[in-house]
């Protein structure tokens, strides 16, 4: 369980994020949602330690982020390509996360296997290096590494943005059957109300910083969020 308390983060004068409680039960596929500038990311990385919040706690699996480290082998991300290492290739980049993760090389193969449809024989075997890769294809292979060593949370930001239409459903495809089957976490935020709502059992919506909705009830989701963004 992810628990958010008291959270703040605040840049001079200004608050960017505001959340008194939040709870994210294992198991859950939670979608955040909200315009730019809502505060999606700087959630995101308060969340894994990667900003430090003004004031509150971040606890995952009752561990406070900022004073443990053992979440982060429960936890994967893909935030953005600052996640990667630009000058290998894919399938050096899986590589190395293999041996980090201690998995063996048949572990690997399975790891990636999952992702064939995903990749499309664009990822794999290409000798391409990371930085010279498409937008959605670094999207891919961020997205892979983050499922790998078999988190039990993953956070994934705007992970249908540059994706063709083929490669979002297969994406979404992929999550359901992550979270049915693997009972992983998915922490997702997206601009893309039906692709969120057709996969995440529960949409939060945040406006400058607050959470000004929690939705549960799936029929009620996709109109209540349209709603909203019309104005
Ligand atoms: N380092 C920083 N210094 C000052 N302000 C910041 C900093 N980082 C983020 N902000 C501000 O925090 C607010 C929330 O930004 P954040 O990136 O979390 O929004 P977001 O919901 O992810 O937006 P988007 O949909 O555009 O990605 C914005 O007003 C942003 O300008």
């Amino acid at each position: 369980m992810i628990q958010i308390s008291q959270l703040k983060k605040q840049y001079k004068d200004a608050v960017v994020l505001d959340v008194p409680s939040l709870e994210i039960a294992k198991g859950e596929c939670f979608g955040l949602v909200g315009n730019n500038g809502a505060g999606k990311t700087t959630l995101f990385r308060i969340i894994l330690d990667l900003v430090r919040a003004t004031t509150g706690t971040v606890k995952i699996n009752g561990e406070d982020v900022t004073r443990s480290e053992d979440w982060k082998s429960k936890v994967g991300a893909y935030l953005d390509e600052h996640m990667l290492l630009a000058y290998l290739t894919p399938d050096e980049y899986f590589e190395t996360l293999r041996k980090i993760y201690g998995m063996s090389p048949d572990d690997l193969s399975h790891h990636l296997e999952k992702f064939t449809e995903l990749f499309n024989e664009e990822v794999i075997g290409k000798k391409k290096y990371i930085r010279d890769l498409s937008k959605g294809n670094l999207k891919k292979v961020g997205i892979a590494a983050a499922l790998m060593g078999n988190p039990e949370f993953v956070l994934l930001d705007e992970p249908f943005e540059n994706l063709d239409p083929s490669s979002q459903i297969r994406l979404k495809k992929l999550v359901q059957k992550l979270t049915e089957e693997s009972k992983v976490t998915f922490l997702i935020s997206s601009h893309d109300l039906n692709h969120v709502t057709e996969i995440c059992d529960r949409i939060v919506l945040v406006e400058k910083g607050k959470v000004i909705r929690d939705l549960r009830d799936k029929s009620e989701m996709l109109s209540e969020l349209e709603a909203y963004f019309t104005g």
